[in-house]
């Protein structure tokens, strides 16, 4: 939209870089209201010929038109997904106006009460995540919101949230003793439902602002509370009949808003909280009674609910998953064989890292290893080679057992130039990447005299080819009771020979450079979001279908379509890796390779931003990525290695 200079306000007092201030009149048009509160008017408008909403405040004195400048200078300062966007304003005489993106489901107080409609645990989970950080980025900023209550979330087409009304908004430092006088009459309820309903808003209020106590973050957070109770129960709060007998008695007495308030206060009345069924966990019902606890300094923080409804959104988007690789693995197997109740119980007496440790060593044995060729391949008598130093760092996080295993092979048989780092990270079961990890580094050896590309491609590709084969044999000898299992795993293998880098890799873990400061993809993910990837499955007899909630090879549900094993999906599932080839050189810092549990919560950036600010030590780096994967909610298990290329001085190791 076209910013007319200088962008401001009348006073001058609101700026903005990608907001315009002031319009044209013949830009907008107002269509017909859709919301009339007691300090403004929403109307349906096109702007520019854009479907938009427009704000128009009532004002009538010099304080309703300072309040006006003041909510537009705060909403000009936010951005962020989960908070409803300003697109423009008019904020000249005669008309004040806000131009909102234009939310087409209307408010969630509306959608619950008027269209009657009932989320899913996991879409309640989705909307309570998305405004939990949507708060959360408020109160960081030094904003509290003060009118947290459905009629002021807005939904889009897909049902996601938007937070939005900041006229009650206040910066932290701004806010005095908070009047109960003129928050009454500026936070008017808006909705049908609302105008039979006599307490209004008075229902998300929390008792120390009842009190006429500060207002706080807090504040925000027990209103939070009750909205998310509201959304598991469908119901207004206190107008509950199945409620208990005091609450009964609010609607059925008529109890006024002095005696609601009383008993809120005093007696730590609230509203009837969702019944644990099936579906709504416990931890979400007791997360949401200490939101709404009376003392305020013992409510969590939005950090904490932030990180509490990731980690239940996690659970619930496992649970939906392996409810559905149960069904399909259990449609599949036949009436005599024992049906898998439990994904992880897979009825393996099989130690497959001894297995893979045994491959390894007779692959060695069966020719004396000289790596020399793959060096004289990379030659050049100036050539840069790196100064190589090495860490990791591998967790399982929130998973209850550990799928992810790697190695670290610096110096690999005496070579002073040639390492090797992989990770593997397994699926349905740790059998696959326990054997792999110990028997692709003996593969590798043993094919020294070929080209270093070729001896990793043959070493992924026969690492495969044993590990099905050891389970068919255990399988004919009853060691795998169940015939059903068919374990994989993705790998990846860093081999630097030299001044050279090749990254080999089947499935979505990923490695990168820090070059010059920036990230450097050395490998791609395989998953069946990837065109390519869907076509050559596809291309070689298998199957993709949108399974749960995304692209996925059919029938197992894997998401990877390249991997170690998973012998019912091969050969479309290759185990065939693609390899990069990188020439090193000064330029390049360190080396990053990790399992899909870092890359899910962090960007090449993020991760590059972190390494920067950390003690530049590679097992320190590896450990503080893993953590902070896991901080932000990542819900799978966490493998890093992080290999410096450059020779890191002591005061860099400090600093
Ligand atoms: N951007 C938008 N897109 C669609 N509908 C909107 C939008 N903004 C507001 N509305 C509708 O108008 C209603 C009132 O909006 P808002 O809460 O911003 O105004 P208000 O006058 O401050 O209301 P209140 O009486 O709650 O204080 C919303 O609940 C919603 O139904
Ligand atoms: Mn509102
Ligand atoms: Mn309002």
């Amino acid at each position: 939209m076209e910013i007319v200079e200088p962008n401001t306000c009348i006073r001058g007092c609101c700026t903005s870089e990608s907001i315009p201030l002031h319009l044209p009149p013949s830009s907008f048009t107002l269509l017909s209201p859709i919301a009339k509160g007691s300090e403004s008017v929403v109307y349906e408008a096109i702007l520019h010929g854009r479907r938009v909403a427009a704000k128009k405040p009532i004002l009538s004195t010099s304080d309703d038109l300072d309040k006006f400048h003041r909510h537009l200078q705060l909403l000009c300062n936010l951005d962020h997904p989960g908070v409803a966007k300003l697109v423009a304003a008019h904020a000249k005489p005669p008309n004040y106006l806000f131009f909102f993106e234009f939310y087409e489901a209307g408010n969630l107080a509306d959608k619950l009460h008027v269209e009657e409609w009932s989320p899913s645990i996991g879409q309640v989970l989705t909307i309570t995540l998305h405004l939990a950080k949507a708060l959360r980025y408020l109160h960081n900023n030094g904003i509290v919101h003060r009118d947290v209550k459905p009629a002021n979330v807005l939904l889009d087409q897909n049902l996601s949230p938007y937070l939005t009304d900041f006229g009650l908004a206040e910066y932290k430092k701004d806010l005095r003793q908070v009047n109960l006088h003129n928050w009454r009459s500026s936070g008017k309820p808006t909705g049908g439902f609302h105008k039979k309903n006599m307490v209004g808003t008075l229902i998300y209020m929390a008792p120390e602002i009842l009190r006429k106590e500060m207002y706080t973050e807090k504040s925000d957070i027990y209103s939070f509370g009750i909205l998310i109770n509201e959304l598991l129960t469908g119901v207004v709060p206190y107008t509950d009949l199945r409620a208990e007998a005091q609450a009964h008695t609010v609607l059925e007495m008529n109890y006024t808003e002095q005696q609601l308030t009383a008993a809120i206060v005093s007696s730590g009345l609230r509203p009837a909280l969702a019944e644990t069924g099936l579906h709504v966990p416990k931890s979400l019902l007791a997360l949401i009674q200490n939101c709404w606890g009376a003392d305020p300094s013992k409510r969590p923080s939005l950090d904490d609910v932030v990180l509490e409804l990731e980690s239940l959104w996690e659970l619930e988007r496992e649970k939906q998953q392996s409810c559905f690789l149960e069904t399909t693995s259990i449609a599949r197997s036949d009436k005599d064989e024992v049906e898998i109740k439990h994904t992880r119980d897979y009825g393996d007496n099989v130690d497959w890292s001894s297995q893979g440790e045994c491959l390894s060593k007779k692959s060695s044995l069966s020719t004396v290893p000289d790596l020399k060729s793959w060096s004289s391949s990379t030659d050049g008598p100036s050539r840069y080679v790196p100064i190589v130093s090495w860490g990791s760092f591998a967790t399982c996080g929130r998973r209850e057992s550990m799928e992810d295993t790697h190695f670290l092979m610096p110096h690999m048989c005496n070579e002073e130039n040639i390492h090797l780092f992989a990770i593997f990270d397994g699926h349905r079961g740790a059998a696959a990447a326990e054997f792999s990890a110990k028997a692709l580094p003996g593969l590798i050896q043993s094919l020294s005299s070929t080209s270093a590309e070729e001896a990793l491609s043959q070493a992924f590709v026969r690492t495969d080819l044993a590990f099905r084969n050891e389970l068919h044999s255990h399988r004919q000898t009853n060691r795998v009771s169940q015939k059903d299992w068919h374990p994989g795993c993705t790998a990846i293998a860093s081999l630097l020979v030299d001044n050279k880098i090749f990254v080999a890799n089947v499935g979505d873990s990923r490695a990168i450079l820090c070059r010059a400061g920036c990230p450097f993809a050395l490998s791609k993910a395989h998953l069946a979001t990837c065109i390519e990837e869907r076509n050559r499955v596809t291309g070689e007899g298998g199957r993709i279908e949108w399974l749960v909630d995304k692209w996925r090879v059919a029938p197992a549900g894997l998401q990877v379509t390249r991997s170690i094993g998973d012998d019912d999906l091969k050969p479309a599932v290759t185990a065939e890796p693609e390899i990069s080839e990188t020439i090193l050189s000064a330029d390049d810092e360190f080396l990053v390779m990790a399992s899909d549990g870092l890359w899910d919560v962090m960007n090449d950036e993020e991760v590059i931003g972190i390494i920067r600010d950390t003690v530049k030590e590679p097992s320190m780096c590896s450990k503080r990525l893993a953590t902070e994967a896991a901080a932000r909610g990542s819900g799978d298990n966490i493998t890093v290695i992080v290999v410096f290329l450059r020779p890191v001085s002591t005061a860099e190791r400090i600093y």
